[in-house]
């Protein structure tokens, strides 16, 4: 059956009814069809659960009962319209975009899917959400979530607005993400790769003591080069930060960031190497990802904000917004 061939008036008339934002969701013969369909679409291709994004109330047995017996998962944009959910037996993710578009929120949705552990990053997804229609459900998707996910990365990297080509920032926040799940010799090692404007950024920081790339040929300090980023990784448990050309050279290791913090705002937790991350971004064009020690985390930086945080066990999957906590003005 054609869910369009409905007419979008065509009620029912037991259903409640509100819309995002704090309406109900009316069960509408388009919208039964639609919840049925993603129930034969999610069966057909195995997919791991059924996504909903949906912030408003809505009568959830009745919805899982048009589900069958697959894993429902509910977006909402707000902790507090997760509130009524917590005894239900749905799975909530929080956006926390209320103001984003549909395709914005779903792609956090989704994110937070894979972050929450209710499906894995190898699973199928179905969504269902309003594309075109805010006050319902108008469209199903159906997601393999590792190739989802990895093209929102690239174009998360696209939107930094920054000269530094991407395949640049893959490769080091990679390194990174290597970084802080192996560390070293079974200790934990954070550091920070600050990556372009080379120039102004060697002007705004101090070597900590002798470099370890320093007489190094150009090719031999080429992060493309597998070898050179194992060496790196060894480096990297020495203090301070490299220093990365726009196309992949380490042009110098163990630098103290000496920047001022002015104009900052951090999440509460994050320490100085944080802070010395974020204060080059803000004072220079380049991009800096920082491995925190203590975590793990990865972090990008541009413009003296977080763009991007990695979870360590979660490589590839990316949380756009910095959600650590309140922010913290700078100190
Ligand atoms: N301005 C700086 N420039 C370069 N490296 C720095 C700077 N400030 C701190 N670091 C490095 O960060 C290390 C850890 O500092 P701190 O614990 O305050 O940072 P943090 O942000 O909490 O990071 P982590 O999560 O890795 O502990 C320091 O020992 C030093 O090696």
């Amino acid at each position: 059956m054609n869910p369009e061939a409905r007419t979008p008036a065509a009620t029912d008339s037991k259903s409640p009814a509100t819309s995002p934002g704090g309406e109900t969701l009316r069960l509408t013969e388009n919208v039964k069809l639609l919840l049925e369909h993603a129930a034969a679409v999610a069966k057909a291709a195995e997919a791991a659960a059924i996504l909903i994004l949906w912030p408003g109330k809505a009568d959830w047995s009745r919805v899982t009962g048009l589900l069958g017996d697959q894993k429902l998962i509910v977006a909402v944009d707000t902790p507090a319209q997760a509130e009524p959910l917590h005894n239900s037996k749905v799975h909530v993710v929080i956006t926390n975009m209320p103001e984003s578009s549909p395709q914005d929120r779903l792609a956090e949705a989704l994110v937070e899917c894979v972050t929450e552990e209710y499906v894995a990053m190898g699973n199928d997804l179905v969504a269902v959400y309003g594309a075109f229609d805010a006050t319902s459900l108008d469209t199903l998707s159906l997601f393999h979530l590792s190739d989802y996910l990895g093209r929102l990365t690239v174009r998360e990297l696209r939107q930094l607005k920054t000269d530094i080509p991407v395949e640049t920032l893959k490769l080091v926040i990679n390194l990174a993400i290597e970084i802080g799940r192996e560390g070293r010799e079974g200790k934990p090692v954070g550091t920070i790769f600050v990556i372009g404007d080379t120039r102004r950024v060697l002007a705004h920081t101090r070597p900590l003591g002798f470099d370890p790339v320093r007489g190094y040929s150009k090719r031999e300090r080429n992060l493309f080069d597998a070898k050179v980023r194992e060496g790196i990784k060894e480096i990297a448990q020495l203090d301070g930060a490299f220093i990365i050309s726009k196309d992949g050279y380490v042009v110098a290791a163990c630098r103290h960031i000496d920047c001022s913090a002015d104009g900052i705002s951090l999440s509460k937790g994050l320490g100085s190497r944080h802070w010395a991350a974020a204060a080059i971004t803000r004072r220079t064009k380049a991009v800096a990802v920082c491995v925190s020690q203590s975590s793990g985390t990865v972090r990008v930086f541009h413009d003296g904000e977080v763009r991007m945080r990695i979870e360590p066990e979660r490589k590839r999957v990316v949380v756009w917004r910095d959600t650590d906590g309140n922010p913290e003005t700078a100190r």
